[in-house]
């Protein structure tokens, strides 16, 4: 792996990236790699710019300043369709013409690809990896918002379906499951990113998935910088930057599944 990773190119390079969040305040400058198949992980307090940072990733927003190169290549001189083959996004939220069925919203993951015979099974199969194969047939307007979520999913994973080295940006996909499901999906996230060699770069907003199942954190603060730490949680640096991060208290504690940092009662006076 090591030696694949230092002969292929970096994934993504941002460089001396800069947006307006807002009226008022801005995003960056940023400075940021992200080599392929690598895990990171986007965290934040609300409002913080966290969607827009990936929406400008995903070539959704022109920066005001600075570039992302993705395999080497400016955004800006990627086609809609040359993309779609490389990156799949996972939006925070998504408009769906009324009256489609689950396997229909899930095969437009496919739309921008050529036709391929093989394509109904990838969707079925996508389904099932995303925990959504019981959702064949349903109209996805009359689905939970966590089913909604699954197939929303199963979309992205039978866009990479059959790509290597890819990308995979997703923003909060795990907001509206139970704790269990937000357990089984996050691994299947992380086990089909894994198993294609495709990089992750996923917005949460839970520190202890982000720690569990990633390899760095990515915190964007209030002032549009970003700190690149590891996301380990036995490491001080990364308890201390969340506490500024979100202002509170975390106490790490020692779990079967090794250190976790959970939010103390009281509120961080400073
Ligand atoms: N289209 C838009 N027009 C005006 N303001 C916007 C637009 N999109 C986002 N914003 C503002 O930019 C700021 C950052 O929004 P963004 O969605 O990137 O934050 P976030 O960190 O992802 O938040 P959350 O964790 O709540 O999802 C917010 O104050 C938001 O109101």
């Amino acid at each position: 792996m090591m030696s694949r990773m230092m002969m292929t190119p970096c994934l993504l390079e941002i460089v001396g990236l800069q947006a307006c969040i807002g009226a008022e305040r801005r995003l960056g400058p940023l400075d940021l790699r992200l080599e392929v198949g690598e895990r990171v992980a986007l965290l934040g307090p609300s409002g913080v710019g966290k969607s827009t940072l990936l929406r400008l990733i995903a070539a959704e927003l022109t920066p005001q300043g600075g570039q992302v190169r993705f395999e080497g290549r400016d955004l800006t001189g990627w086609s809609g369709a040359g993309l779609a083959r490389r990156r799949a996004v996972l939006p925070q939220s998504h408009a769906v013409a009324f009256g489609l069925n689950a396997e229909l919203v899930v095969a437009l993951g496919r739309a921008a690809l050529d036709p391929d015979p093989q394509g109904a099974d990838i969707v079925a199969e996508a389904m099932a990896q995303a925990c959504a194969g019981h959702l064949l047939g349903r109209r996805f307007d009359t689905l939970s918002g966590g089913e909604q979520a699954r197939v929303q999913l199963a979309r992205v994973f039978a866009q990479l379906w059959d790509v290597e080295a890819g990308l995979l940006l997703v923003d909060e996909p795990l907001a509206a499951l139970d704790p269990g499901l937000q357990l089984e999906l996050m691994e299947a996230i992380t086990g089909f990113a894994r198993m294609r060699g495709h990089a992750l770069l996923a917005v949460l907003h839970d520190v202890q998935l982000a720690l569990g199942h990633f390899g760095r954190l990515w915190l964007l603060g209030p002032e549009g910088g970003i700190r690149d730490l590891p996301a380990d949680a036995g490491d001080e640096r990364v308890r201390q930057a969340l506490q500024a991060l979100y202002r509170i208290d975390f106490h790490r504690v020692d779990t079967p599944d090794g250190p976790a940092l959970v939010p103390a009662r009281h509120r961080r006076s400073v």
